[in-house]
This record gives structure tokens, sequence and C-alpha cells, in this order.
């Protein structure tokens, strides 16, 4: 059991991201995965179109949750994925407002750019995003891509936050174990770390991150 910063945390929740091929989708949910990164991010080389995403979504496994996320899309694209994907979270990467993010009645996280010099408050992040269900912090900087499979540096999240937090950015089996230990999230996001080539996830590299996630939870 992990006690940080007075919170309680028993097990670290683990977001397998984009996500191309049903096949790996069957496997994260076999391996203990809890949510799958489907991105319709319009530059993204691991893009995917909402009829492919439909037909992928059923391969997940019951209890893990299917994950829609976008960076700048317009309004009728996210309403196309929400409607015909059904997915459980909305993970926005982009410039969107808390206003927009929220008015698609799915929860939401939003995504923070932790690449720059300067990051913004745990309470300026929160008054910027009072309907978000958390924080995902990434290595992007300002207007940046996320999928960079580079690192930041953990010292930097801003603290103490009221909601859950995912860390994220060149997240591998090499690495997660120091970075739970570090910052104590609530779930932590690979995309990187876990492929063959962008899009395509190698099954050892995913076995391995979990086994590693697990060590950090067991971790006194
Ligand atoms: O992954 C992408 O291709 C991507 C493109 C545009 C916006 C966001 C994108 N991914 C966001 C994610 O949540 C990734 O999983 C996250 O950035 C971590 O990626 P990695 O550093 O490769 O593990």
């Amino acid at each position: 059991m992990n006690v940080a910063k007075g919170r309680v945390l028993f097990r670290t929740r683990i977001k397998f991201c984009g996500m191309t091929r049903p096949g790996d989708i069957r496997l994260a949910g076999e391996l203990g995965a809890d949510a799958i990164g489907l991105i319709f991010a319009p530059d993204s080389s691991r893009r995917i179109e909402p009829e492919q995403a439909r037909a992928m979504r059923e391969a997940l496994l019951p209890m893990v949750d299917a994950v829609a996320l976008f960076m700048d899309n317009p309004l009728d694209d996210v309403r196309e994925v929400v409607r015909h994907v059904r997915p459980n979270l909305l993970q926005f990467h982009g410039s969107e407002d808390d206003a927009f993010c929220r008015s698609f009645g799915v929860p939401y996280i939003k995504a923070i750019p932790m690449g720059d010099a300067v990051t913004q408050s745990a309470m300026s992040l929160q008054a910027k995003y009072p309907a978000a269900a958390g924080f995902l912090f990434d290595s992007h900087g300002a207007g940046g891509s996320g999928g960079s499979g580079k690192t930041f540096d953990w010292s930097r999240i801003p603290d103490p936050l009221e909601k859950p937090f995912v860390l994220a950015g060149g997240l591998t089996a090499d690495n997660v174990f120091d970075a739970i230990l570090a910052t104590r999230p609530w779930g932590v996001d690979v995309s990187s770390g876990i492929e063959a080539e962008p899009g395509v996830k190698d099954g050892e590299c995913m076995r391995r991150f979990v086994e590693e996630v697990r060590r950090a939870d067991c971790h006194q």
C-alpha cells in the first residue's frame, strides 16, 4: 500500500494509448490494462477513423475503459466519435477549454504540456478546468503533439492537486517503477514505450510494463 502526500494509493491505473489493432486491445485487457486510448487527433500517425474504432471497441474485454483522444478536433468530430464509439472517457490534448470539453456529457481528462519552462500551478489548472475528471501530464510543449516517447522532469508536476492525475511521456518498462515512486500518480499512460512501430504494439513490452507497475505498487 502506497501512502503519498496523505493519499492512500492501492493500485496505479494503466492506460495503453494509440491502439490501432483489435488484437492489441484484447491483449491489453488480458495483461491487466485499465484503459486503452484511441486517437482521433488529426495529425497523429496513430490516428484511426470512427468506423474502425467502433469495430475495435468490440475487442475490449469487460472492465477495461475506452478513452477517445482529440487535439483541437472540430465539434462534430467529437460528437461522431461519442455517438458511434461510446467511449468511457475523453482526453483533450489541445487548446480546448472546459466548456467545450464538458459539453459532450462524457467525463474528460485534460492533457497538460510539461515541456515548456513554465507550467501552471495546481490552483490555476483546477480553476481553468473545473469539470475535468483529472489531468494527464505529458512531455509536449504548448501546442505540441503527444506520443513523443520523451520524458519530462517529474519533479515539476504541480502539487498539491485535488484531482487525480495520469503521468505520461516517454514511459517504458525500464523507467515506470521509478516514475511511480517519484510521483505517485493515479495512473500511467504509455504509447511509444510498448511499440514495435507507431500504432503497432509489442506484447512483451506490454507485459513487462504491467509487471513493473505492479512491482512499484507492492513497494513499501
Ligand atoms: O500518441 C499520439 O500520436 C498523439 C498525437 C497527438 C496528440 C496526442 C497523442 N498522444 C497522447 C497520449 O496520451 C500518449 O499516450 C502520450 O503522449 C504518451 O506518449 P509516449 O511518450 O509515446 O508514451
